[in-house]
C-alpha cells in the first residue's frame, strides 16, 4: 500500500473530527475521498502530510510512518492544500525554483525541471507571469506543479477543483489523468465532484469523521442496492410518477422535461417487473434503463439519513 491509515482518529478539543479511519490505497491508484464540509477530509490529508498529529492510530505513506519518519514521508509525498497562499512579486518560474531549492534539487537541474513541470501543467506561456496575476485555474495547476518538484510517488490533493469553472476543472482533470499515467498514487478530495467518477479507481465516502462506504464507484453504489435509473415516456408523466411512487422500490424521483431520474432499490428481475407494470398501465415507455452513475447522485444516496 502506498497510502494507508489504521484506526486513525483525531480530536480537536471537544470536536471528534476523525474516528477509526481505515484507508488503503494501492500503488498507481487514484482514490477519491468524498464527503461534505467538515467531514474530516482535510484533517486526514494533513495527518498524512505530517502537518498535523493524530490523536490515535497510525498513518503511512510509502511504508513510512508519518509520526516516526516524517522526513521520509515528505520526500515521498506531494501535498496540495485547499488554498493557495499569497506570493507577491514571484513569477511562476521563481515560485517553482523556490520549492525545488527547498527540496534540495541541485541548482543546475532546476531550470530544466521547472520548464518540464510548467509544460506538464500547460503553463509554459505563463512562465514569467506573476503568480498573483494568474487565474484560479492556473494557480491550481501551478500548485500541482509545485507538489511535483521532488518527483514524489504519492500525491494528496485537497479539493483541487474547488472554485474552478467547468473548463478549468476539465483541464485539471486531464493533468491528473496524465499523472496517473505516470504511475503516481493519488488521494484526491471533493465534496461535490461528479468528474471524480471517471478519474478514480476507488472512492471512499466520509461523513462526520467516519468512512461510511469504500470501493469502486460501481461497488459502492451496488452495496447500497440502489441504482440510478432513467425513465422516458411519451406523455402520461403523472400516471408514471404515481406508479413509480407506489412501487415501493423507487426513491428520489426527479422529474425532467422528458422523463424521470429515479433511484431504484432492487435486482434486475425487479426492474423488469416495474417495466412490465408501467407498460400494463398503458404508459408509453420510450426508455427505461440504468443512468450513468455520477458521484454527486451516489453521494446523496449514500449519505441519506446518515447525518440525521
Ligand atoms: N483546527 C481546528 N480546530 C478545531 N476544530 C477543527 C479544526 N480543524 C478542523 N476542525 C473540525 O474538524 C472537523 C473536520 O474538519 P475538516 O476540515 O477535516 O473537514 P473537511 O471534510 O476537510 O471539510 P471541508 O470540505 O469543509 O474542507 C470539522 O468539524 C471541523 O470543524
Amino acid at each position: 500500500m502506498v497510502i494507508e491509515t489504521l484506526h486513525l482518529s483525531k480530536r480537536y478539543g471537544n470536536v471528534q473530527a476523525l474516528t477509526d479511519l481505515n484507508l488503503s490505497i494501492e500503488a498507481g491508484k487514484v482514490f477519491g475521498f468524498i464527503g461534505p464540509n467538515g467531514a474530516g477530509k482535510s484533517t486526514t490529508m494533513l495527518i498524512l502530510s505530517t502537518l498535523l498529529e493524530q490523536t490515535e492510530g497510525d498513518a503511512f505513506v510509502c511504508g513510512y510512518n508519518v509520526r516516526k519518519n516524517p522526513e521520509a514521508v515528505r520526500q515521498s509525498l506531494g501535498y496540495m492544500p485547499d488554498f493557495f497562499g499569497v506570493y507577491d512579486n514571484l513569477t511562476a518560474v521563481e515560485y517553482l525554483e523556490f520549492y525545488a531549492g527547498a527540496f534540495k534539487i541541485p541548482a543546475r537541474k532546476r531550470s530544466s525541471l521547472v520548464a518540464d513541470l510548467l509544460e506538464l501543467v500547460n503553463l509554459s506561456h505563463k512562465a514569467d507571469a506573476y503568480v498573483d496575476s494568474l487565474s484560479r485555474g492556473m494557480q491550481q495547476r501551478l500548485g500541482l506543479a509545485r507538489c511535483l518538484v521532488h518527483d514524489p510517488s504519492a500525491l494528496i490533493l485537497d479539493e483541487p477543483a474547488s472554485g474552478l469553472d467547468p473548463r478549468a476543472r476539465i483541464e485539471l482533470r486531464e493533468i491528473i489523468k496524465q499523472l496517473r499515467g505516470m504511475g503516481k498514487t493519488i488521494l484526491i478530495s471533493s465534496h461535490i465532484l461528479p468528474e471524480l467518477a471517471e478519474l478514480c479507481d476507488e472512492i471512499g465516502v466520509i461523513e462526520r469523521g467516519r468512512l461510511i462506504a469504500c470501493g469502486s464507484v460501481h461497488e459502492v453504489s451496488k452495496d447500497r442496492g440502489r441504482t440510478l435509473m432513467e425513465l422516458k415516456t411519451l406523455g402520461h408523466e403523472e400516471e408514471a410518477a404515481h406508479l413509480l411512487n407506489q412501487s415501493g422500490r423507487v426513491f428520489q424521483l426527479e422529474e425532467y422535461v422528458d422523463g424521470f431520474q429515479i433511484r431504484f432499490e432492487g435486482n434486475e428481475q425487479q426492474k423488469a417487473e416495474l417495466l412490465q407494470q408501467l407498460i400494463a398501465a398503458g404508459i408509453p415507455v420510450v426508455f427505461f434503463g440504468d443512468a450513468k452513475e455520477n458521484l454527486e447522485d451516489m453521494f446523496l444516496a449514500i449519505t441519506e439519513g446518515v447525518s440525521g
